[in-house]
């Protein structure tokens, strides 16, 4: 029998924005479904719909589930069974936030079963714990762009609303990279002339999403931070990026860590098309998501 319960929807997002490194953020309109039930039964019961159903863990290994169980043991909610579902339409490590939204997601479904006992800082705080850093699962939280700076264990979060007023391609070439590889063939130090490239762009690109100017982006989503070194884990990203702009996109970056490309674009633009063959030609297959900019973050759908 069930006792409660909960259905969250959990956006997808695109981390980085080029220069942005662990500190940008933005949610997306593509969404997972969780389902959280509590059960009479003393079992865990794990369905999976959609993205990853044919790899995704069925037992306490699945990420949403430990999201869930982390909490749970946090506030000292036992309850006796649980069966979760998962509705995804979030592409498995491909750069579009999966892991947040697992995390992100569980959290918030296993608070609003509990009764709602920890504030929406305090889920953040631990999703960010669990996720290692702040940049998505921040923005899969709170919705719109997220900025983030950070200390050691110290950060914070700054949301801003975005003018939807552009049209968000992602390419998602037919291959996952998990986020864990594409951290390990970044440097630990880096040239300062090339900070100093980031720095101003990332600043930019704040200014341009905040005020829709988006002819900005084609200098300000430039990066020398990571792309240049995750280069060589998505064949032909530059050629992407260099036909993304001659196509007429504002700007184009490989979306969190990769290997899905993003590309602001003008409404009328079809640069997703462009991307795609790029991709075809090097024997790689991809789909073209057609999105837009996200402002409600996790929420509650029932
Ligand atoms: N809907 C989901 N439910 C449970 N776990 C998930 C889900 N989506 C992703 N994950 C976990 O997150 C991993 C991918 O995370 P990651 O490498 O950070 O890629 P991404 O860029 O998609 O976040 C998957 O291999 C899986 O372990
Ligand atoms: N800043 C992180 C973002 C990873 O995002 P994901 O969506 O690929 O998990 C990074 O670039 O490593």
């Amino acid at each position: 029998m069930v006792v409660k319960r909960i259905a969250v929807r959990v956006p997808a997002t695109t981390a980085n924005l080029g220069p942005g490194f662990d500190a940008l953020g933005m949610s997306l309109k593509l969404y997972n479904r969780i389902e959280l039930e509590e059960i009479e039964k003393e079992q865990l019961l794990v369905e999976v719909e959609g993205e990853g159903a044919a790899l995704l863990p069925r037992d306490d290994s699945n990420l949403a589930v430990r999201a869930i169980a982390s909490l749970f043991r946090r506030i000292g909610y036992r309850p006796a069974g649980l069966r979760l579902r998962l509705y995804n339409e979030i592409p498995l490590a491909s750069g579009l936030g999966s892991s947040a939204a697992a995390i992100a997601g569980g959290l918030v479904a296993a608070n609003a079963l509990a009764g709602n006992p920890l504030s929406r800082q305090e889920i953040l705080d631990q999703a960010v714990a669990l996720e290692g850093h702040p940049d998505n699962v921040a923005a899969a939280l709170l919705g719109g762009v997220v900025i983030v700076v950070q200390d050691g264990t110290f950060y914070s979060c700054t949301r801003l609303q975005v003018p939807r007023n552009v049209k968000i391609t992602a390419v998602v070439p037919d291959f996952r990279l998990s986020t864990k590889a594409a951290r390990e063939v970044l440097p630990e130090f880096v040239p300062l002339k090339d900070a100093v490239y980031n720095l101003g762009r990332a600043a930019l690109l704040v200014a341009a999403l905040r005020e829709g100017n988006w002819d900005l982006l084609g200098v300000a989503m430039q990066d020398r931070l990571h792309q240049p070194y995750r280069c060589r884990l998505v064949p032909g990203l530059n050629d992407i990026f260099a036909i993304a702009r001659k196509e007429g996109a504002y700007g184009a970056a490989l979306s969190g860590a990769g290997p899905t490309v993003i590309a602001f674009s003008p409404p009328e633009c079809e640069v997703g098309e462009a991307i795609r063959g790029a991709f075809l030609a090097r024997g790689i297959e991809a789909r073209v998501l057609n999105l837009e900019p996200e402002l409600e973050g996790t929420h509650l759908i029932c």
